[in-house]
C-alpha cells in the first residue's frame, strides 16, 4: 500500500517535471569560461536547471572534457563544448544568455582592480563577439573588476550598435549570499528565510549591504555588530583568497551564485513575475551611471531599477565613500574600451 502510494506520488512528480521542461519556451545559455575554477561547476549547475535546452560551453581550452561530462547528466538541455576564437561564433549564435566568468583571478596581496590589465581585454573581445553573434542575449559578466568590466561592455556594444542597458548585468549575486549566510548567524534567523539588499559595485567599500532593511527581524544587532557584518560582506572575497592560498578565488559559491542569478534572468525572460535580484546595471538612482540595487526582471532584461529605500546615518556615510572609488573604476572601464 505504502509502496504504490510513494510509487504514485514519484510519477506524479516525474510527469509535473517533464511538463515544466517542455512547457518552458527553449533557451540557449553560454558559459564563456567554461572550464575554469567557476565555470565548470556553473556549467554543472547550468545542466541541473530545466529552463535550459541548450547549454553552451567555450573556453579557449578544456572545454571538450567539460562538455562531455556535463552531457551525460538526464536532465533537459543538450550541451556542446567549443574551444578556441574560431569556435566561438558556433557557441554564441542564437543565445538567450551569455555567462562570463572568463579570466584570471586574484592571489592574496591583489586587489580586483590588479586584474584590470588581463581581464579589461578579454572582456573586449568577448564582448565584440557577442555583439556580433547574438546582440540580444542578456549578458551576466562575473569577470572581475565587475565595477569597470561592465562599464567596458557597455561601451563595446555601444561601439558596435547593439547597446541594450536593460540586457546588460554585472553578477553581484555572490555579495547577497554572503550577506545573508553572514546576518543569518549574527541575527539567530532561519538562513533560508533571509533577504539582504546588496548595493554599490562589487570590490571593498564599494560592497554596501544594507542591514538596515534584512529580514526577518532576528535578535537586535549593536551598531558594532553591524559595522562587523558589513566588514565581512565586504571583505567576504579576499577572506577565501586568503584561505586559497595563491589556488584562486572563491568558485563554488560563486558558482552557486552565478547559477541563481542566470536562473532569475531565465525565468524574468520566460514571463514569471516579480522576478527581484540585486544587480550592477546601468542606473539613475544615483548620479553614478553604473550602480548595484535590487532590479526587477522581466521579458527584456531589467524591466525596472529598484531605488534604495530608506538608510541608516551608517548606510548614507557607507554610500558617499563607495562613490568616488566605483566612479574612477567606472571611469577606467569607458576609458580602456575606447582607447585605440
Ligand atoms: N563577480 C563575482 O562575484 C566573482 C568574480 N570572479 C571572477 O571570475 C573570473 C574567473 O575566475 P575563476 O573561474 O576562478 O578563474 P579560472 O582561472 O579558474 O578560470 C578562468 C577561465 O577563463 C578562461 N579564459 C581565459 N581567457 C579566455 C577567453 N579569452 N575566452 C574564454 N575563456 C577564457 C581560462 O581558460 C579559464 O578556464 C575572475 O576574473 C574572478 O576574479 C570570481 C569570484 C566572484
Ligand atoms: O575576491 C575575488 O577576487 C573574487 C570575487 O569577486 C569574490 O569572491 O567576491
Amino acid at each position: 500500500m505504502r509502496t504504490s502510494m510513494f510509487r504514485s506520488v514519484e510519477s506524479a512528480l516525474r510527469r509535473a517535471r517533464c511538463f515544466s521542461s517542455e512547457s518552458s519556451p527553449k533557451r540557449k545559455v553560454a558559459v564563456l569560461g567554461a572550464a575554469g575554477g567557476i565555470g565548470q561547476p556553473l556549467a554543472l549547475l547550468m545542466k541541473l536547471n530545466p529552463l535550459v535546452s541548450q547549454l553552451s560551453l567555450y573556453d579557449i581550452a578544456g572545454t571538450p572534457g567539460v562538455a562531455a561530462d556535463v552531457s551525460h547528466i538526464n536532465t533537459r538541455s543538450e550541451v556542446a563544448g567549443y574551444m578556441g576564437e574560431d569556435q566561438l561564433g558556433q557557441a554564441l549564435e542564437g543565445c538567450d544568455l551569455v555567462i562570463i566568468p572568463a579570466g584570471v583571478p586574484r592571489k592574496p596581496g591583489m586587489t580586483r582592480d590588479d586584474l584590470f590589465n588581463i581581464n579589461a581585454g578579454i572582456v573586449k573581445s568577448l564582448c565584440t563577439a557577442i555583439s556580433k553573434y547574438c546582440p540580444n542575449a542578456l549578458v551576466n559578466m562575473i569577470s572581475n573588476p565587475v565595477n569597470s568590466t561592465v562599464p567596458i561592455a557597455a561601451e563595446v556594444f555601444k561601439k558596435a550598435g547593439t547597446y541594450d542597458e536593460k540586457k546588460l548585468f554585472g553578477v553581484t549575486t555572490l555579495d547577497v549570499v554572503r550577506a545573508k549566510t553572514f546576518y543569518a548567524g549574527k541575527a539567530k534567523v532561519p538562513v533560508a528565510d533571509v533577504n539582504v539588499p546588496v548595493v554599490g559595485g562589487h570590490a571593498g567599500i564599494t560592497i554596501l549591504p544594507l542591514f538596515s532593511q534584512a529580514t526577518p527581524k532576528g535578535s537586535n544587532l549593536s551598531d558594532e555588530e553591524i559595522t562587523a557584518l558589513t566588514k565581512r560582506t565586504q571583505d567576504g572575497g579576499t577572506e577565501v583568497v586568503e584561505a586559497k592560498a595563491g589556488k584562486g578565488s572563491a568558485t563554488l559559491s560563486m558558482a552557486y551564485a552565478g547559477a541563481v542569478f542566470a536562473d532569475a534572468c531565465l525565468k524574468g525572460l520566460n514571463g514569471v513575475p516579480d522576478i527581484v535580484e540585486c544587480s550592477y546595471v546601468q542606473s539613475n538612482i544615483t548620479e553614478l551611471p553604473f550602480f548595484a540595487s535590487k532590479v526587477r526582471l522581466g521579458k527584456n532584461g531589467v524591466e525596472e531599477v529598484l531605488g534604495l529605500g530608506s538608510l541608516t546615518d551608517y548606510e548614507k556615510q557607507g554610500l558617499e565613500s563607495l562613490k568616488p572609488e566605483l566612479l574612477s573604476s567606472i571611469e577606467k572601464g569607458i576609458k580602456f574600451a575606447n582607447q585605440d
